[in-house]
This record gives structure tokens, sequence and C-alpha cells, in this order.
């Protein structure tokens, strides 16, 4: 395992060429990638793009501009599109304007409520507002404690789990937004993780418009003014030093010039509507706060405005610091968490809340020991909380998600293994249970002890399986003759061959007297799968019981179908192929021994939970009429299906085993023998290129090839012309290579249509096939030779490893042609000309999609359930995970000596699993 991680590891280790935003906008240069990633793994820094940090629909965005202009006219230099703040939004707002110091400084609100001081004096009774209105109490005196550090970890989960309403200072307005967005606990909100940082640069030499700045300064003015009857706005000017750009570049290299300073202004702005923020009292606290002379250090986004040396923030943190010693640390500049908006919600709120959040939460909120975050190298989780959330630098970030994106792993992981020892007896028996997990290579079964029915399905094949297919089939055929359901991943790149280790799995099943399910995720492969196994059934010498195999999908007449569930149901049908259709309430097995799921990683972790559960309640049931029946039945005859899942994506094993909870994954490491790599080929999508393919696409029809056309769509669209479409060309290929017949296929074809269209193309009828990427999944005419991908620059990098994958699966040299539309989009995808390899363009694929955004995005590397973990770069974590749970359940089988953690492991949603 580890050394599948090295080879992840130094296969992305080389120098590559990377896009950088920012400052370094549109530039290509060379990053070292070897060097991001050993020092932040996951986090890659730089220039963040810039990011609306207000959200128009929850702020009052001063569409009035009659007033805006007017009043601000003479009081803001840069009033344009200045936010308006509503009196309900104020606690929104007014956090920002304290700073996220570690202790108490954010506790504004606390401090109002026991010194109401001058808004006491209010005619509208301000005071009382601010107590019923604008807060919801403190509710109960665990929160206190947790705020005095005085929780003890046994009832921590209450802490994490607890309503959002324990936040102090929180509106009821506020409260209800944030619940209406599905932040009901504690949890909730402190997992609404950042989705990047931005890089705060030092104010230095050249400040841009939208860039993120920590500044030092001191301030030299704070005024709030009442600019109308409803509208006030508070202004902070701070003034600082930085190194003057003019002086320097005018005098060249001299060093004098270059150490001169000039002073810029930094005009820090808040906005307030309502009457009741115009009172005197209320603005002159407000002006109050901020004393002329403090030495601070701000951060945030400037806006430059138009008189020089001068700009605007309207978001900022701001921290007073003793003296301006104190910001040389400060001054080194860290990460500014930019959230994702969610339902709306002002992304700055949203800030302010977490860290009045943070503030709530006790330090000792972990369940997961010490001595294990200790072994592991992990940030506790107050510390990681704090670290993902307020970062101290980058790699304070970094080591906060790796704790994160552990916990992802450790409880899923945790909750499977307890599942599986909960279902044994003796403690001799758990042990062994464990050992299996530690000593995975002792598990196979030779090929002498196979069923006669799988041995002779095996020599039906025409050709012989290869090494690694061998041995998966081993692996699988070991865990098929226990009497604890399996649940193994096959994993193999595309091609390799793993339709035919399922199937002869489902044949051991079979000869053992069970049926076997088959689930794929499209109609068409499933198809293709019944074909070729009735085919390969066809060549079988005689034997006493040749299984029956039925094709179960959406399309299936409902005639048919219903005598395929009574099959199913009486038995008399032992394998089915299908779709989604086979996990459909009323379809009911007579003794389902194994489910086989293709492409699994199509399906959640939740979603195969389903899988397993319907399938065995429905393997239950039958069995229960049949013993009404009095049938005789095996001991284990009510025990859930062993479940092979398949998939092409290149998953670390690593990563697997957190999936799975258990180490079982085959991988399939080799291929059919004399395949060759496929010819691939970058090619502008201008008028020679075309021409250029169009001849390749005639050389290989000649010898005798097939070629597949892949779109981006079906039909030409007029919102985005630059498109190329599949039924649009039909009629300019055909016309253009009009000695050959050229099929169609998409996905709005009926399924009959669509199986003919695969089926014209395999027997030779149409050598040319116009599709789309319906084709992507699991395919298979072993002789198409060659693939052109129109608009490729719209494919990510392992969608079209994928579909390039369709060709090169049998002995023929095959080719593919990426055709991109611009010439940008051609260094991307370059790196499918130099590898075929699954595993290595899954990495590049990751590094080539950008920097930073690692945390929120959902992209292919994402997994539902991991919400921040990342597929390929993550399989070291998730090893570590695996140990750990393995260590602790190694400790105490049922976890009673972990009570917390027992806990935790009920609250996490993963759990759903747990007793289905
Ligand atoms: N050992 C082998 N020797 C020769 N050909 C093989 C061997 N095993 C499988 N094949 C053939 O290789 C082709 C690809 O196999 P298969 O469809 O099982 O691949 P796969 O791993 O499921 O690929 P994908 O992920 O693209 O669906 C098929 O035509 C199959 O008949």
């Amino acid at each position: 395992m580890a050394l599948a991680v090295s080879v992840v590891q130094s296969r992305i280790m080389a120098s590559i060429m990377v896009t950088h935003f920012g400052p370094l906008k549109g530039a290509i240069r060379n990053f070292d990638v070897s060097l991001a990633c050993k020092r932040f793994p996951s986090i890659i820094f730089g220039y963040s793009p810039p990011v609306e940090l207000y959200d128009e629909a929850s702020c009052c965005s001063g569409k009035n501009g009659l007033l805006e202009s007017e009043i601000c006219e003479g009081h803001l230099s840069s009033s344009v599109g200045a936010k308006w703040v509503s009196p309900d939004t104020l606690c929104e707002t007014w956090p920002s304007l304290y700073p996220n110091l570690p202790s108490g400084s954010s506790s504004l609100f606390n401090e109002e409520s026991s010194h109401p001081s001058p808004l006491s004096s209010q005619p509208l009774n301000f005071e009382t507002e601010t107590k019923s209105d604008l807060r919801v109490t403190v509710e109960d005196s665990s929160t206190i404690d947790a705020l005095e550090g005085k929780q003890s970890v046994a009832s921590v989960e209450l802490i994490l789990d607890k309503s959002i309403s324990c936040i102090p200072g929180l509106s009821k307005r506020q409260f209800h937004q944030l619940e209406n967005c599905g932040f009901h606990t504690l949890r909730k909100l402190l997992h609404h993780f950042p989705r990047t940082y931005a890089d705060l640069q030092n104010a230095q030499i050249g400040i841009d418009d939208g860039q993120y700045l920590i500044f030092v300064g001191k301030i030299l003015s704070s005024r709030a003014i009442r600019a109308s009857y409803t509208f006030s706005f508070l202004e902070v000017v701070v003034g600082g030093e930085v190194a003057d750009s003019e002086s320097s570049s005018e005098n060249g290299f001299d060093e004098t010039y270059s150490r001169r300073k000039r002073t810029i202004y930094l005009h820090l702005k808040k906005f307030f509507r309502g009457t009741r923020f115009t009172f005197q009292p209320f603005l002159k606290s407000l002006q109050g706060k901020h004393t002329e002379g403090d030495i601070v250090c701000v951060s945030g986004k400037v806006k430059t405005m138009r008189k020089k040396d001068h700009y605007e923030m309207r978001e900022y943190n701001m921290d007073v610091l003793e003296d301006e010693q104190d910001s040389l640390p400060l001054a080194e500049g860290r990460p500014y968490p930019i959230y994702p908006s969610k339902g709306g919600l002002n992304p700055n709120f949203l800030r302010d809340t977490i860290s009045r959040a943070l503030l709530a939460l006790p330090v000792n909120v972990d369940p997961i020991p010490e001595d294990v975050t200790r072994d592991f190298g992990l940030k506790c989780l107050h510390d990681a909380y704090y670290g993902i959330h307020q970062p101290k630098n980058l790699d304070d970030a970094d080591l906060a998600r790796k704790r994160l994106i552990f916990d992802e792993f450790f409880y899923l992981q945790l909750g499977r293994l307890f599942q599986m020892l909960e279902g044994l007896g003796t403690q001799l028996e758990k042990d062994r249970f464990l050992d299996k997990y530690r000593k995975p290579e002792l598990n196979v079964v030779f090929m002498e002890e196979w069923s006669s029915l799988t041995k002779k399905f095996l020599k039906a094949l025409p050709y012989s399986l290869t090494s690694s297919q061998l041995s998966a089939v081993s692996e699988i055929i070991w865990d098929l003759k226990r009497p604890v359901p399996m649940n193994r991943l096959l994993q193999g790149d595309v091609g390799c061959g793993k339709t035919i280790v399922a199937f002869l799995a489902c044949m051991e099943v079979i000869g053992a007297g069970y049926q076997a399910a088959f689930m794929v995720p499209t109609e068409l492969l499933a198809i293709q799968h019944h074909e070729h196994l009735l085919y390969l059934l066809e060549n079988m010498e005689q034997v006493d019981f040749k299984p029956s195999v039925a094709l179960l999908t959406g399309s299936t007449p409902s005639k048919q179908s219903r005598l395929i569930r009574q099959g199913l149901q009486t038995g008399d049908i032992s394998l089915v192929i299908g779709t989604h259709s086979l996990i459909a309430e009323n379809v009911e097995f007579s003794a389902l021994r194994i489910a086989v799921v293709d492409e699994q990683h199509r399906f959640g972790v939740i979603q195969r939970g389903r899988f397993n559960s319907k399938l065995y309640y429905n393997s239950i049931s039958s069995r229960m009429t049949a013993t009404s029946s009095d049938v005789c039945l095996k001991d284990d005859v009510c025990m859930a299906p062993h479940v092979l899942a398949m998939s092409a994506t290149p998953i670390p094993r690593t990563l697997a085993i957190a999936l799975f909870g258990d180490m079982s994954l085959t991988q399939i490491t080799d291929l059919p023998p004399g395949r060759q790599p496929v010819e691939t080929f970058t090619i502008e999508a201008n008028e020679i290129g075309i021409e250029r393919v169009y001849e390749m696409m005639r050389d290989d029809l000649e010898t005798g090839g097939k070629v597949y056309l892949v779109y981006p769509v079906i039909e030409q669209s007029e919102q985005l012309p630059q498109l190329r479409a599949a039924s649009a060309e039909l009629e300019t290929i055909s016309n253009r290579f009009e000695d050959y017949n050229c099929g169609l296929l998409h996905g709005k074809m009926k399924s009959d249509d669509k199986d003919e269209a695969l089926r014209r193309f395999r027997s030779g009828q149409t050598r040319i096939l116009l599709s789309t990427q319906v084709i992507e999944i699991g395919v298979d005419v072993p002789d198409a030779s060659m693939m052109v991908v129109m608009n490729a620059e719209r494919f990510g990098i392992a969608q079209l490893h994928q579909l390039r994958g369709r060709v090169g699966r049998g002995v023929r040299k095959s080719k593919c042609v990426l055709l991109a539309s611009t010439t940008r989009s051609l260094n991307r995808l370059k790196v499918l000309e130099e590898s075929s390899d699954g595993f290595y363009l899954a990495n590049m694929d990751l590094i080539l999609r950008g920097p930073g955004d690692l945390l929120g995005k959902k992209q292919s590397g994402h997994l539902p359930e991991f919400p921040i973990a990342r597929l390929e770069i993550d399989g070291n974590i998730l090893q570590d995970a695996h140990l750990a749970a393995l260590k602790i359940l190694g400790t105490s089988h049922d976890l009673e000596k972990f009570p917390d953690l027992k806990a935790e492991l009920s609250m996490r949603q993963p759990l759903c699993l747990l007793g289905d």
C-alpha cells in the first residue's frame, strides 16, 4: 500500500507547466509540482482569482443609486457600488469591525449587553432591542462551560451537535437564516470550510485593484457620519508606508531610492441603513471603537480610489497591535479564508459566525484519543477547526485539512470494521478477522479448487487470462467461499479485462447453486455484457447445468420483465444483467449470492449500502417464503450477498480501503497481450488541422479500421455555436466519406436504436460512428482503431482517458486525435499524448485544473461522502486512518473503552450504513 502511494507521489514529482492566476494572470511559467506537493500536499498557494465577497442577494446593494450618489458625494470619495446595511444585517456586519483575535476580541455583543452605555439613551429603546431581538441568549450552562474550557470530553458530542443558538450574539433572524441554509448545528457550521485561501500580499511596491492585502499602519481617523435620516456610515482611515515603486523604477537599481517609502491610505468602510443607526450616541460609540494613533494590522481586499495612493476596503479584518514590533509575524501574511456562499448567505457573515462558533468550542472537543493523534502526527480537533478557518499560515491550514480528512475516512472505516466485528461471536474470531486484514496475501483459492462450472467457462474463453486476472479471480473466489459477505472493489485501467473476471466470479456462485446479479450504469452496457456472456456460454462444452441468463433494463417490455422477475424468484434464472432496474422494489431473488456493480464510483457509499440492504432483504424475504414451503436451506442462506464493485477510475489502494473499510481491493495491473498504446495527437481544429484529421481517418479506413467520432453535444446550439454536434455533422461526414457507411449514437435515441447502431458498428456495416460521450463507459468494440474527439477541451483529462480507452482494445494499432478549438487548450491536452497511465493522468488532471480550490470544489476527484478529501492525493492520510481504526478496534473490539469515539461514530453520517 505504501508502495502504491509512493508510486503516485513519484509520478507527480515532475516539473510541469501550470497556469497561475492573479498577478501572473495568463502567464505560464514552470511550476515545480514536486516542491508544492512536498510542502503542501493539499493546498497549493498562489493568488486567488477575484472573488465577490459580498453576496448580492443577501446584501442591500444600494440599488437606490440616487440616494447613494447624492448623499455620498462629498463624504465618500469612491461611493459607486457602495453596500448598504439594513438594521437587520447590522449584526452580520458589525463583527467585521472587530478582528478575530484569539480570545474575546469578537465579543462585541457580549460587551454591549453588559455595558449598554451610549445606546441605552436611545429614544427607540435600542438597548432593549439589542438584547431581546438582536440576540439569542446563551442557552445553557454547558456552552458557558465550553467557553471556559470546562467541558468534559464525555459530553463533547453534545457540543458539536448543539443547535447554533448556542453561538453568542446571534440574532433570531440570523439564527433562522442559518437554520434555513442547513446550519442547524455547530458541526454543520464548522464543516462549512473555506473553499480556498487568498494569499495575502504584503503591501509593497505595486498595489492592484482586487488584491488581498495585509497591511500594518496607524489609525489616522475614525468617523461615523449620519448621511441622511436613514443612512450612516463608518470610515476608518489607516495610513502606512510602503516601498515607493516609482522612485525605484525611475532610478533603475539605485539602492537609496529603492528604499524610499511612500504613504498609502486605506479607507475601511461600513454602511448602515435604518433610522436607529443614525442617532448620535450610536455613531459616537461606533466611532469611538477606533482610536486615532492605534497601530493596526488590516487585511482584506482593496479597491483603488480615484485619489492617488488611496484604497478602499469594505471587507476586512483588523487587529490592534500593541506596538509596531507586533506587526512582524502578522505581516508575514496569513491565508485569508474565502467561503463559498450558501443559500444566499453573505460569505462575510458566514465568516463572522464561524469565528464566533469557534469561540464556543471547548479545547477538549476531540473524541479520538490523544495517543492516536500523536502517533499519526495529527492536530487535535479543536486546533484543526481553528486551523482550517483561521490558519496562521498555509502549513497550518494544510495540517488542519489533513486532520479533517483523516476524520472523514477514519470514522467510515471504524464504522465498517466495528459492524463486521459485531457480527462475529468470540474474541478469537474477532482477532482472526482483524488479522485477515493485516495479511491479505494469504487469502486466495487456486484454480484447482474452483467449481467445475467456473473451470469449464474459463476453458471456453477464446484467450488465456493474464496473470493479474488470474490472481484477481483467485482472491475473489476465496472470499466467495466464506460465510461473511464480501465487499470487494475490482479496479483496473480501461480495457484491462475486468468483465471476464466478474463473469468468472458469477460462475463460481452459480456453480454452488446460487444466483448472481450484474448491475451496470447504462442500458447499452447491459446489452453488450448480456450478448457477450451468451456468446461465451454457447462456446462452453457440455455441462450438467448451463446457467440461464436474463437481461432486465428499463426498456424491457413489461410482460417479459414480469417473466424475468418470476424466474428470479423461483430460481430458474441464475444470472441477471441489468441497470438500476435490478434493485427495483418488485425484483426478488431466490438465492442471490453475488451482486456485481460495474463502474462503482458512479454510486456513493451510501447508495451502495442501499444496494446491499436491498439485495439482502430481497434475499431474506425470498428465503422466508421458501422456508414456509419446506425447502431445505443451507446455514448461511440469509447472509447478505457478496458485492463485487468494478471501476476503471484509478483509485489508490488506500482510498479503496477507506471506502470499503477493509482490504478488499483487487487490482488488475496488466493488459491482455498484444495491446499497443494508443497513439495520441492533439491538433487545433482549424482548417488545416481538420483536413489533416480527415486524411488520417481515410488512411485508417482504407486499411480496414473503424472510427469513432465523439462530439460534446447532439444538436447544434445557438448559445454555444462553437460546439460541434453529432447529429448536425452526420451529413457532412457521410458526404466526405461516401465510400463508408456512417452511424449515429447518442443518449436521446431509443434503447433499440442505440443497440442497433452499436451492433452495426461492431459488425462492420458502419465504419464510422458519430457519437456523444455515451460510449465513454464500457463500450467494447475490439477492432475499433481510431477515435477523434471534437472540442476536446470541453472534456476533463480523466474523461478523455476513458473515452480513448474505447480504442486499442484489440491487437490493432490505434490512434486518438484530440481536436481542440483553441491553441491555448492544446497545452492541457498534451499530457494525454505523453501518457496512457490512468493513475498518472488522474494526478495531472488535478494539478492542471489549477492551484488552490482543493477544499470546496466538487470535481472528479471528490467523492460524495468526503467533501474535502481528494482522491488522487490523500492516499497517505487514508492509510493512516485505516491503521488507526485497526489499532483502536484491536484495543477494544466493541469500543467500550472509547465511549466518546463510539458516541461520535453514531453521529457521523456514514453510520447510516450501520445496521442497514
Ligand atoms: N486475457 C485476455 N486476453 C485477450 N483479450 C482479453 C483478455 N481479457 C479481456 N480481453 C478482451 O479485452 C477487451 C476489454 O475487456 P473488458 O471489456 O472486460 O475490459 P474492462 O476492463 O471492463 O474495460 P472498461 O473499463 O473499458 O469497461 C474485451 O474485448 C475482452 O474480450
